[in-house]
């Protein structure tokens, strides 16, 4: 697939940009702080309704405005379709799919399917296991496109039974007759958790099992002269679930959710007084971790810093290459990552990329970009007004190059 168009309005420092883009690579250029990742991280927006960069939406709204829009007309297959989310400050976003309203912003998830790798991944391997759950949630909504309703209603379940959780502890505490109601309410809420949980869960291990062949396979082309990358599910169910359910060399069974449904009403019942006392949910898939191993041991806190970056950008690859193999082929998305690899694991990545679609790159000068993609050229510059700093899409003398600024505007 490709973006033939994008469009942005308010989003961080671009106040109105229209640009026509076409498969193969294209470059982004521009110096330090000028605008270039906010071009990707709208793109990466559109495709996950996430941020690389931030937790939250409101930072990417631009300074002064109430509102920022980001759209994408996405070519997959000769079939077209154009996706725009409008981010609202203080209100709920709104999405719309070929102008028409969608009902929730997710309904646009699946539409542009992307792979980002930047500098922030790094946090793949050494950081908290929240960003390895992103990372293996992003993938499986993109695979099973019903899942971020999934994750939706489990996490909203999770709200309601840890505001419960606290409600019990305090009426169980007080001895009051209504800590038996709480207590009761508390069994229909493991009921919906155990079912959205199971689904969510299962989802994952087989992600897991089709993902970490890739992982190895990408781990040795870039580093073949380090230890073998591995990857593990590991489950906050301990001793409820069968240590077998996580071997990533398992194949996944028709009877999984059930199982794993069943599992996690056990574990539930197991864990009600220690959740009660503490007032939060204690086990399920938001309490689990994505374990990563280097030869017999973890990364995080044992790989090097080469070997950090190697894992993460493997980890990439692996999800870059498993959706290709099940016929999709996603947009690739290279934040300002070239400059910071060697020349081995530059010419890696640059031979996956040259496979893609369409791959869209950030670089601070042109020699940051390997001479193996054939890339179109755009320059990026931000010059400060009386809006405050805003950047835009400038012409520039290449040299040898093809410079695609050239008579382009930045539109309203
Ligand atoms: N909400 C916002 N409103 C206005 N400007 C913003 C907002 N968020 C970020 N910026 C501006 O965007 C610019 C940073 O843009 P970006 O991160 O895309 O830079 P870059 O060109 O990728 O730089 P680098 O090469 O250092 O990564 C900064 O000037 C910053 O002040």
């Amino acid at each position: 697939m490709f973006v033939r168009r994008f469009s942005l309005r308010d989003f961080r420092s671009w106040d109105s940009l229209t640009l026509d883009l076409v498969p193969g690579t294209t470059v982004f250029l521009g110096s330090n702080g000028h605008g270039k990742t906010n071009i990707l991280e709208s793109l990466g927006y559109l495709s996950t309704l996430s941020s690389h960069r931030v937790s939250s939406d409101a930072p990417m709204i631009r300074n002064g405005s109430a509102s920022a829009f980001a759209g994408a007309t996405v070519v997959n297959s000769g079939r077209e379709l154009t996706i725009d989310v409008e981010l609202i400050e203080g209100k709920s976003n709104r999405a719309r799919i070929n102008q028409s309203p969608a009902r929730r912003p997710r309904e646009v998830l699946g539409i542009l399917q992307s792979v980002m790798f930047a500098p922030e991944d790094l946090s793949l391997v050494r950081g908290d296991p929240g960003d390895r759950r992103r990372y293996l949630d992003e993938l499986l909504t993109f695979r099973i496109p019903r899942m971020a309703a999934v994750r939706a209603d489990y996490d909203k379940v999770l709200r309601q039974r840890s505001a419960l959780l606290k409600t019990a502890g305090g009426a169980l505490r007080r001895g009051s007759g209504s800590g038996e109601n709480v207590l009761s309410t508390l069994e229909v809420w493991d009921g919906h958790l155990a079912a959205h949980g199971a689904q969510l869960l299962a989802g994952r291990l087989e992600l897991v099992h089709d993902l970490a062949p890739h992982l190895a396979e990408s781990y040795r082309s870039i580093a073949p002269e380090s230890r073998p990358a591995s990857m593990r599910y590991r489950s906050s169910f301990g001793t409820s679930l069968d240590p077998e359910f996580t071997d990533p060399t398992r194949i996944p069974g028709i009877d999984d959710v059930a199982y794993l449904e069943e599992r996690f009403h056990h574990e539930l019942s197991v864990m009600r007084t220690k959740e009660i006392d503490r007032g939060v949910c204690l086990v399920g898939p938001h309490r689990d971790d994505l374990e990563l191993i280097l030869g017999d041991s973890p990364a995080k806190g044992f790989a090097s810093h080469g070997e950090s970056w190697s894992f993460a950008l493997s980890l990439r690859l692996a999800g870059f290459a498993l959706l290709r193999t099940e016929g999709s082929d996603p947009v690739l998305l290279l934040d300002d990552v070239f400059a910071e690899l060697d020349r081995r694991r530059r010419r890696a990545l640059a031979a996956v990329a040259a496979t893609a679609e369409q791959v869209i790159v950030t670089a601070a000068v042109p020699e940051d970009v390997p001479d193996e993609l054939e890339a179109a050229k755009f320059g990026v510059e931000a010059s400060e007004t009386p809006e405050g700093r805003i950047s835009r899409i400038v012409s520039k003398d290449w040299s040898a190059t093809t410079d695609l600024s050239e008579g382009v505007e930045n539109r309203d």
